[in-house]
């Protein structure tokens, strides 16, 4: 048995073995029916833009999708007057029911042609050419079309059947009854083959999950739950060893013979899975080698004079040697380019609303959160061990002389260092940001969604680990006494703990990167810090740029200020002799710490508050910049380029194939 299989779910095995019959009696009536699913569903299923044509029967027919592309070119823009031709004048179709391999050599264009077919590519690259689908040129978005990426950005604590089921939610449509939801889950789940491992968790760093075709399959299953007609796929086999990549090719057959449009570009496949794609297209250097059927490549070849060395893996053989015969395969293709025009394939991003997915959205980020040791239970655990060491060394810090640096120095340690340590929480919301990334639940409901969730989903967590460790050190160190001076002191800890979670998201937002996220992170806040009034005091800060307005924009400065306040007025401390008068808070506060005490401590924590509320904006304003704006900058800057390259010298010209000479033993040499 599985980790996590335990076996105690019988409904959902039920719901599976039900699946299957289902499905077998769908195959049996020649898959006229929509498995499992309600009249209601059924109905929807076949009118939603997003759900166009489920199974195999509705997917063949008017809703079947014919790519073509013709004379289709690729240019990038690399830098001042500077450009790449990556595609030159590729022509090619992929049909409904086959399997087309994209191969060639690193660097051929492989990928770049996945993103033109796909319409997704770079905006400093450009394309000319013409891709059609099923005989119309039509923009492939998201719902019509699926592109499964080489990365699988899944969340890493959610099983299988959790990942599909919550993918399910965010994107099927409110009014589709759960249970079709889960049906279709379920049908998912067995359409992947991935039954066996569906309890078992994706796993990450420390958690040892399923396998990596396992993870490449439900990366493919997520795509599917919208019954996309036209399945990309960029290298689906990376890094899987033979028998992963031999399962999760005919995993993709299988989806093919289903009236699917399925394409993978694939580097080097095993002789086994080669025999598994019914079409091959072979570039080298953004030019054809071959198009046609995967089978009658060989002979092409050997007709060629180039003949499959007995032993050798196809694959290898064809990666060695180039033909220029592009103008035969020209001519084959002029027919099929002539195709009937045929429907128009809809497009449709999430039909959830957007109540269903700030509340998806918060239920999974929850769940994922708890789950999450680094996120929550090594923070609680490392605060909380933090937290006691503070107490221990300022224990009972009493109003002695020295008591007053003391203070300072304690308030200065826990807003700053402790709740610095929340830049722990980086990875985890990376991992959210990629994964949302994927999901793209477009649009301003979308994104404002994720930033709900984001925030909804860490309040108990946070509450939770102020809380307890706010505790511990406020009844340790024996703080101002009272019950205002104890909650406001706990507050000011859960506000400081979230504005740099806030801030953090930020930085993620732009920089989705583990390393360069956290080291960015740690320097804005040791920036912050600096200007707290801790480390000089306030008055002496130098006033342009690092007063105004570094302080004023850094939380440590009102987290502190409030804190001190909250600390020391009221209390009356020793004087450094004995025989000299004791010295009021108030008078430390104005005259030692340089603090306003005319503004209210209660000012400074809404000010931290604010920030809070201002970092979630700009959090989701600047996930509407990357999506929005930055495309149309940097194809404008591509653009400006390109058409600079244009009026002067040529650069970086693709080298023509037929400067080619083939040895078929070591592979081409440019003459
Ligand atoms: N947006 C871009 N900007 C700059 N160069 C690009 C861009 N897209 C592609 N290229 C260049 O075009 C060439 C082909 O890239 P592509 O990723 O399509 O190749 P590939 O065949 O998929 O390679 P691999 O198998 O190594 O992934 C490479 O030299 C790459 O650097």
């Amino acid at each position: 048995m599985r980790p996590g299989e335990g076996g105690g779910d019988t409904r959902r095995t039920a719901a599976g073995q039900a699946m299957v019959e289902l499905q077998a009696n769908a195959s049996a009536a020649g898959g006229a029916m929509v498995v499992g699913l309600s009249p209601l569903s059924e109905t929807l299923w076949r009118d939603s833009k997003a759900l166009p044509g489920a199974g195999a029967s509705a997917l063949i027919g008017d809703v079947s999708a014919r790519l073509t592309w013709k004379d289709l070119s690729v240019t990038v823009a690399l830098g001042p007057g500077k450009t790449q031709t990556v595609l030159d004048e590729l022509t090619g179709y992929a049909e409904p029911g086959s399997l087309t391999a994209l191969m060639g050599p690193s660097g051929s264009g492989k990928s770049t042609l996945l993103d033109a077919l796909a319409g997704r590519l770079a905006a400093n690259a450009f394309q000319t050419g013409a891709v059609l689908l099923n005989g119309r040129k039509a923009k492939l978005s998201f719902g019509a079309a699926a592109y499964v990426t080489q990365d699988d950005n899944l969340i890493g604590t959610l099983t299988v059947r959790e990942t599909i089921g919550y993918s399910a939610l965010l994107r099927l449509p409110d009014k589709m009854p759960r249970e079709d939801k889960r049906a279709l889950v379920e049908g998912t789940i067995i359409e992947m083959g991935l039954q066996d491992c569906a309890d078992t968790v994706i796993g990450n760093w420390h958690l040892r999950g399923v396998s990596g075709g396992e993870k490449r399959r439900v990366s493919i299953a997520l795509e599917l739950l919208m019954r996309p007609r036209l399945l990309f796929l960029d290298e689906p086999t990376s890094g899987l060893d033979s028998s992963s990549a031999f399962f999760v090719t005919q995993t993709l057959r299988g989806l093919a013979r289903d009236g699917r449009t399925v394409i993978a570009s694939i580097h080097q496949p095993s002789s086994e899975v080669f025999e598994l794609f019914d079409m091959l297209f072979l570039l080298s250097g953004g030019k054809t080698v071959y198009f046609g059927q995967a089978s009658q490549a060989c002979e092409f070849f050997a007709q060629a004079g180039f003949p499959c060395p007995p032993l050798r893996n196809p694959s290898d053989h064809f990666l060695r040697c180039v033909n220029s015969d592009f103008d035969k395969v020209k001519a084959t293709l002029k027919g099929s380019m002539k195709a009937r025009k045929g429907t128009v394939l809809d497009s449709g991003g999430s039909q959830a609303s957007f109540l269903m997915q700030a509340y998806t959205l918060t239920k999974r980020s929850f769940i994922n959160m708890s789950r999450d040791f680094g996120y929550y239970w090594l923070r609680l655990l490392i605060y909380i061990l933090v937290t006691v060491c503070i107490g221990t060394i300022y224990l009972d810090v009493g109003t002695k002389y020295t008591s007053i640096l003391a203070r300072g120095a304690c308030a200065a340690f826990v807003f700053g260092f402790v709740t610095f340590m929340s830049i722990g929480g980086f990875p985890s919301f990376v991992e959210e940001m990629k994964v949302f990334q994927r999901e793209r639940l477009n649009g301003h409901y979308g994104v404002a969604a994720f930033v709900i969730s984001n925030t909804l989903s860490a309040t108990p967590f946070l509450i939770l680990i102020c809380f307890l460790s706010g505790t511990i050190c406020y009844f340790m160190v024996r703080l101002h006494p009272g019950f205002e001076h104890y909650i406001f002191f706990v507050l000011n800890l859960y506000a400081s703990v979230t504005v740099v979670e806030s801030l953090m998201m930020v930085i993620a937002s732009v920089i989705p990167n583990f390393l360069m996220g956290i080291i960015i992170g740690a320097g804005i806040q040791g920036i912050f810090m600096l200007v707290s009034g801790y480390f000089r005091l306030p008055q002496d800060i130098p006033k342009p740029f690092w007063r105004y307005p570094m302080q004023y924009i850094s939380f440590h400065y009102w987290a502190l200020q409030g804190q001190c306040q909250n600390d020391l007025q009221g209390l009356v401390f020793d004087n450094q002799y004995p025989d000299q008068p004791k010295i009021p808070g108030d008078f430390i506060l104005k005259y030692i710490f340089q603090i306003n005490v005319e503004r209210s401590k209660w000012i400074d924590l809404s000010v931290i508050f604010s920030m809070i509320f201002i970092y979630r904006i700009l959090f989701f304003l600047m996930i509407k910049v990357n999506e929005d704006v930055m495309p149309w900058v940097r194809g404008h800057i591509a653009r400006k380029r390109i058409q600079k390259k244009d009026s002067g010298p040529t650069f970086g010209k693709t080298p023509s194939l037929r400067g080619y000479v083939v040895d078929p033993e070591l592979g081409p040499n440019e003459s």
